[in-house]
């Protein structure tokens, strides 16, 4: 029964039109209200995951875990449990069989409860494996061995990296991205509790505002810098791109993740407030686009093309050397392309006053060298002008596998 339709039945919340989606309750002379697209379910069943091409949503929510086993049993029913699990949420239903509210008065409920009458809100889940969980101080662990992927290993260190090992890396990461914040939140926290006994949590972020676009029917949002972010992203649209540089290919190896992708996650605090106090012109040499249309200092508007060889009326580069555009730009990094899908974060003040604020950077890509490519081009206080203004402090890469069928469970091709 979906959430819906078992508070319809209770005879609880009727939903007034324009809240939670448009769901009216109105004569049934009246034409059916539509449930506004933004909340509508995303089908969790495909060749690849979800939540990957898929139009980024406003929200996030991404857990990293450890197994707190080492049985291999164990590893593969959590997989099948939150298989079931991820089924029902992102179909906007309760979990379990009696939910939230319908079972035994004497237990807890199977569902927390939180998402009770909310829609699905596109809500996507998407797994990964972390090196760690194939192998542990030089041991395979959970009868892995000889199935990591070759590219699978911790990103190697950059210059200005200030990491924190507590909230880096782990064995497992489930990616949850939805229009809602409380639905993201609900899927987590209920696949957590039910990994209990077999994996916990090492750490979570929460994200908002999504810094990239990953369709070009969505319009470019911003990050917390004030400037659109993700304007020359790759795009869903854009399937050539796509094949080349974000889906693991037959010929890449291993074929278990075959159709899947690699993902990368750095979470990079931002100095806001020295960031206000840098001129405008001063914030739009340091990205090397405009702050107000987006569009490359080259010129043209947000899409143009960009021109990194055109120089201003002074003789300078018109996109100035060290500018964060030119450092990360394909043609700076023979040819290389990321799917972008980061989300901004604030994460209360430090204490001092200050935002503790910035970027939750997410990328994918075919093979993680892509990013580190990239990264090595921006990374030091000689090279990408905006390091001056953000920190990287946490890491992590993760072997998402392909997408599930009708049957089977996600990562089902690693234990084949
Ligand atoms: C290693 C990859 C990247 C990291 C880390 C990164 C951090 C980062 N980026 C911004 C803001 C912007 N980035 C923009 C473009 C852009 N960034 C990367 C890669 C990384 N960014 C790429 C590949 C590109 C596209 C380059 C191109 O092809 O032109 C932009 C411009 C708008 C856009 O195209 O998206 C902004 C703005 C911040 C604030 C940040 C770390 C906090
Ligand atoms: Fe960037």
């Amino acid at each position: 029964m979906s959430r819906r339709a078992l508070l319809g039945a209770a005879g609880i919340g009727a939903v007034a039109a324009g809240v939670g989606g448009g769901y009216a309750l109105g004569s049934s002379d009246d034409p059916p209200v539509k449930p506004a697209e933004a909340a509508l379910p995303v089908p969790f069943t495909g060749r690849h995951q979800a939540g990957i091409v898929t139009p980024a949503q406003d929200r996030l929510y991404l857990v990293a875990l450890d197994m707190t086993s080492e049985k291999r049993d164990d590893l593969i029913s959590l997989l099948k449990d939150w298989t079931r699990a991820a089924r029902k949420l992102t179909a906007g239903n309760e979990i379990g069989v009696y939910g939230a509210v319908a079972g035994s008065p004497l237990g807890p409920p199977e569902d927390t409860g939180e998402a009770l009458g909310l829609p699905p809100s596109q809500l996507t889940l998407t797994f990964g494996f972390g090196p760690s969980l194939f192998e542990k101080d030089g041991k395979p662990r959970f009868g892995l061995d000889g199935r990591k992927p070759e590219k699978l290993t911790d990103l190697p260190a950059f210059s200005g990296d200030q990491l924190d090992p507590a909230i880096s890396h782990g064995d497992l990461v489930v990616q949850a991205c939805a229009n809602d914040p409380q639905v993201a939140v609900h899927a987590v926290r209920n696949l957590v509790r039910i990994a209990f006994g077999r994996a916990s949590v090492r750490y979570s972020q929460m994200g908002f505002g999504r810094t990239s676009s990953t369709s070009q029917a969505q319009v470019t949002a911003r990050n917390m810098l004030g400037f659109k972010d993700g304007t020359a992203n790759i795009k869903v649209e854009e399937r050539r791109s796509v094949d080349e540089f974000v889906w693991v290919g037959p010929d890449d190896g291993p074929d278990w993740l075959v159709d899947g992708s690699y993902l990368v996650t750095r979470k990079i605090n931002m100095r806001i407030e020295t960031w206000d106090r840098e001129s405008l012109q001063g914030q739009e040499q340091i990205i090397g686009r405009t702050k107000g249309s987006g569009g490359p200092l080259s010129g043209g508007d947000e899409f143009a093309t960009i021109d990194l060889k055109a120089k201003g009326p002074d003789g300078e580069l018109a996109i100035p050397e060290k500018s964060h555009v030119r450092l990360a730009h394909p043609d700076t990094n023979g040819g290389v392309k990321i799917l972008r899908r980061g989300y901004n974060f604030v994460d209360g003040s430090d204490g001092l006053g200050q935002l503790s604020a910035g970027l939750f950077f997410i990328a994918y890509q075919r093979d993680p060298e892509q990013f580190i490519r990239i990264q090595k081009s921006l990374a030091g206080s000689q090279n990408d002008l905006l390091n001056e203004y953000i920190v990287h402090v946490s890491t992590g890469v993760f072997a998402c596998p392909p997408g599930v069928g009708r049957t089977g469970f996600v990562g089902e091709t690693l234990f084949a």
